[in-house]
């Protein structure tokens, strides 16, 4: 997949569904989603020639799948760097994978901790499929149908100095 390329047709359809990008703030979801949120920024400030804000969210004790008691102390768990309201936003989340949909719903169980926004749509590089909760994205890069038993790992060239999207088998 030509990663760059998604971005800028996701970004255009942003602007489209949203007719503009007033109220919009962007959220990208810990690691890689953060760095296709600063993108996707990137595009609307050169097609629209405004800033849209950036946020970091970080959704570890949202989750429904880690112990509570022991995110408490963990190095590992960061906090979102969120430095603009929400409420009355329009917010897009961006994340690289969706999958079961589990981080999704952590995500707006975070967003809603911190502020009642107007609308939350999702824009996803990859959609693997395999939903467990009734959750889909607004704005997809590309369906990759995959097996449970296969990974989907996506690499970014501020991480990882590359981009690709691979399908592994684990
Ligand atoms: O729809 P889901 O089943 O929740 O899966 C999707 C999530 O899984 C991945 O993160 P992961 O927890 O693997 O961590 P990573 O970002 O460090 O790879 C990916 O970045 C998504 O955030
Ligand atoms: O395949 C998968 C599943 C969850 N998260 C990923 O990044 N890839």
């Amino acid at each position: 997949m030509a990663m760059q390329r998604a971005l800028t047709r996701i970004t255009y359809e942003i602007i489209e569904h949203n007719k503009g990008i007033d109220g919009l703030v962007i959220l990208g979801i810990k690691t890689r989603g953060i760095y296709l949120a600063q993108r996707i920024a990137n595009r609307l400030k050169q097609l629209e020639n405004a800033t849209v804000p950036v946020g970091e969210l970080d959704v570890t004790k949202y989750r429904d799948d880690i112990e509570h008691d022991s995110t408490e102390n963990d190095p590992q768990v960061t906090v979102s760097k969120i430095d603009f309201p929400l409420t009355d936003k329009k917010v897009i989340l961006v994340d690289d994978v969706l999958y079961t949909g589990r981080t999704i719903r952590a995500a707006m169980s975070a967003i809603m901790d911190l502020g009642r926004p107007k609308q939350i749509n999702l824009a996803v590089l990859v959609d693997r499929g395999h939903r467990e909760l009734p959750i889909r994205a607004d704005f997809v890069g590309k369906n990759i149908p995959s097996s449970q038993s296969e990974r989907i790992r996506v690499a970014v060239t501020e991480i990882d100095g590359h981009d690709s999207v691979e399908i592994i088998d684990r």
